[in-house]
């Protein structure tokens, strides 16, 4: 299931346009555009053995990935997408030729007018750029000189400077450590001084390629609160590549889902999740856990209790599923507390990560 960029908004999961062209004249231009933008990687073929190295050499044959195959996506200011898709995917290729590092093999790219890879210094000044497994910050000045440099590079106005300095510094938690050298933070620390060094130039656009990586459950609500923030506070427009699903529940209302360098899903998550995990799950804890699991298989309880489609026991819960657009929530509930006395009760969605996971088992095998 493909959407083309201008079907998105109005229907999340209709196929794609062949063209990926853009009909819509009264829509209003998006801030990042992306068509049909492909990226092959080409390598020469090497060849082993006695004279394996010459014959490479004069053969030139190539063995070409695809890691890119023809992507189309468009991105208001002040959105927050989620880029994302399994290891190879094609995320950080996709990432790479946004910011202007890669030249793609063919398509167009337009960040603010702007095509990244002929004018990087102009695209430079109005992105921000964090990779989690990297950092732009000088490793053995501390970190406040840092940020003094990126000051003088960009030439900030020094009001400008001294406000997101105190601004960023306040709402990271970066007091304790602005003198201290980048080499010797925490993985938590210099990621703080990396987000916070990316905007202080006041960019429209951030880049964030797997910015939690390897960060406690603490440092990783701090980076996505000062994201929220920055989206909700400056109308920062985000791009984000991950693996950790829960950045995307708590950050992103639209994802982009590639598989083999193409899109497999563009649209919000609540549709994404609506379409293809339609349940939710009563989880109870019930004073007679022992005498339902004795006296009832999950096939019987499931009867009991109108509208349930499957029931699970899980540890000292039960688990049971329904869809609520056919059932009641109230309904399920009702059922359960007429027949049981409940110790605890929760309502739960289905989680993204279950979703995503579906959509790689159902999705075809390459050829
Ligand atoms: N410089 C390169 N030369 C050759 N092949 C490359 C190069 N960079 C990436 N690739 C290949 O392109 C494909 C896409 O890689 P990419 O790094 O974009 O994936 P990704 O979705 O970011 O993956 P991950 O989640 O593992 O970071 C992979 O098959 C990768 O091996």
């Amino acid at each position: 299931m493909v959407t083309s960029p201008e079907q998105r908004s109005t229907a999340a999961v209709q196929p794609a346009a062949a063209d990926g062209a853009s009909g819509a004249s009264a829509e209003p231009i998006p801030l990042i555009r992306v068509r049909d933008l492909r990226k092959e990687f080409r390598r020469p073929k090497r060849h082993h053995g006695f004279l394996g190295g010459l014959r490479t050499l004069v053969t030139r044959q190539y063995t070409v990935t695809q890691a890119v195959a023809g992507v189309s996506f468009d991105i208001a200011e002040g959105e927050l997408v989620g880029y994302l898709g399994p290891n190879g995917a094609g995320k950080s290729t996709t990432i790479k030729m946004l910011t202007g590092i890669l030249v793609p093999t063919s398509g167009t790219v337009e960040v603010a007018g702007v095509t990244p890879w002929r004018e990087r210094e102009r695209n430079a000044r109005q992105i921000g750029v964090v990779f989690g497994q990297r950092s732009q910050l000088w490793w053995d000045l501390p970190l406040i000189d840092s940020f003094k440099l990126i000051g003088k590079l960009y030439d900030i106005p020094r009001e400008t400077y001294h406000a997101n300095l105190e601004r960023f510094t306040e709402l990271l938690g970066m007091a304790d450590f602005l003198d201290t050298p980048v080499r010797q933070l925490s993985l938590g620390q210099r990621m703080r001084g990396d987000l916070a060094a990316a905007m202080l130039y006041n960019p429209r656009i951030l880049y964030l390629d797997e910015p939690t990586i390897g960060l406690d459950v603490v440092a990783k609500e701090r980076m996505r609160s000062f994201v929220a923030e920055l989206n909700r506070q400056d109308r920062t427009t985000v791009i984000l590549t991950t693996h950790d699903l829960d950045d995307v529940e708590r950050l992103c209302s639209r994802i982009v889902l590639i598989d083999r360098g193409r899109v497999l899903y563009d649209g919000d998550v609540a549709a994404l999740k609506a379409r293809y995990a339609p349940y939710r799950e009563l989880v109870v804890q019930v004073a007679d856990q022992g005498s339902v699991q004795e006296t009832a298989t999950a096939h019987e309880l499931s009867a009991l209790v109108p509208g349930v489609d499957q029931v699970r026991f899980d540890g000292s819960k039960v688990r049971l599923r329904f869809n609520p657009e056919r059932v009641q929530v109230a309904d399920v509930v009702a059922a359960v507390l007429e027949r049981h006395r409940v110790l605890d009760l929760a309502i739960v969605e289905p989680n993204l990560e279950d979703v995503i996971h579906q959509i790689y088992d159902e999705r075809p095998t390459a050829a």
